[in-house]
């Protein structure tokens, strides 16, 4: 027989590990409905023990009532942008300026290879595996306090899912708006006479500097993070991929079409893939981002006064406006 505060705990910890395997591994384990079934019960249970209240529970994502503005947050590391490449030849010279640089490289040289999500760059702060804090990239160095909107987002967990989480935890990710959300929010904005968005990214923005989150959490935002700022009380894998696979182990979702390869030829045979997967993914990506995988690697780089010496973003052509 439980009590109810181990009914409460154990429909918690069910809850996360649901969300974990919908969210972040694409592999649920029980229905949409057995999920909504067990949420449903949290929620009841909670409201008949208010004695059990948890701020970091599953339940607790919309938050109580509208913000009158949004706090600043200063990065304590700040959130750079991307130099660009439109060309082969313009990223053979950005490999080209590494080879200068590093002077003897391993051959073959290793890149972590992306797609540029088309969204908002965003940072999240976990303090002993809660999170406590989400802001905007802003002008890099400050930027807007989204916590509450961020809190709405469902595929962000509001608890790490391990037993020993890292003191201080920031990540780094892309909120943005699947094409269909997209779509379905400007078709019911139509039949309520309100305003459209021209594009899934405006649209994400917009969603984002609500307000008032019961709004923004009527939004289909997702996130899907890129890297780590501020890290205390863990010691990281040494290169980008390993970090990123971390960060999927312990609940933050990452995007599934991220792979390593190995010399310059590899990178460009994935710029063209992702190109040509680009009109199927799902949501709007504006090329690729090309990291130089090991870490030491890209401490010795460093960055440039904006961008990091050691990523591009490879963009495509501008895609024509699409009329919305
Ligand atoms: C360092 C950095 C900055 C911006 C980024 C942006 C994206 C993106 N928009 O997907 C991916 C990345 O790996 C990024 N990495």
């Amino acid at each position: 027989e439980q009590t109810f505060a181990q009914q409460i705990e154990q429909l918690r910890q069910t809850l996360r590990y649901h969300e974990y395997q919908y969210h972040v591994l694409d592999e649920p384990k029980i229905p949409d409905a057995e999920y909504d079934r067990l949420f449903h019960q949290l929620k009841a249970l909670e409201q008949a023990h208010p004695e059990f209240a948890d701020s970091h529970s599953p339940t607790q994502r919309v938050g109580a009532k509208p913000l009158a503005g949004f706090a600043q947050v200063t990065h304590e590391i700040p959130m750079l942008s991307l130099d660009n490449a439109f060309s082969d030849e313009e990223f053979n010279a950005f490999v080209k300026r590494i080879q200068d640089r590093l002077g003897v490289l391993p051959e073959p040289l290793t890149f972590c290879c992306e797609p540029k999500l088309d969204g908002l760059a965003v940072s999240i702060l976990y303090e002993n595996g809660v999170l406590t804090q989400a802001a905007t990239r802003g002008d890099g160095t400050t930027g807007e306090d989204i916590t509450a909107n961020i809190r709405t987002i469902r595929n962000i967990p509001l608890q790490l899912l391990t037993d020993n989480p890292p003191a201080r935890l920031e990540v780094r990710g892309e909120v943005f708006m699947p094409q269909a959300g997209f779509e379905k929010l400007n078709e019911m904005a139509l039949a309520k006479g309100e305003k459209t968005f021209a594009n899934p990214r405006n649209a994400a923005a917009g969603s984002l500097r609500q307000l008032d989150p019961k709004i923004t959490r009527q939004r289909p935002l997702m996130l899907n993070a890129y890297g780590i700022g501020v890290a205390e009380g863990v010691l990281l894998p040494d290169t980008h991929f390993a970090r990123l696979q971390w960060l999927k182990s312990i609940g933050i979702p990452v995007n599934k079409e991220i792979e390593l390869c190995n010399g310059v030829e590899n990178v460009l045979k994935f710029y063209r893939t992702m190109a040509e997967k680009r009109p199927h993914l799902g949501y709007d990506i504006d090329g690729t981002v090309l990291k130089i995988n090991d870490i030491a690697l890209q401490e010795q780089l460093g960055f440039i006064s904006k961008a990091p010496r050691w990523a591009i973003a490879y963009k495509f052509p501008a895609q024509e406006e699409l009329t919305v």
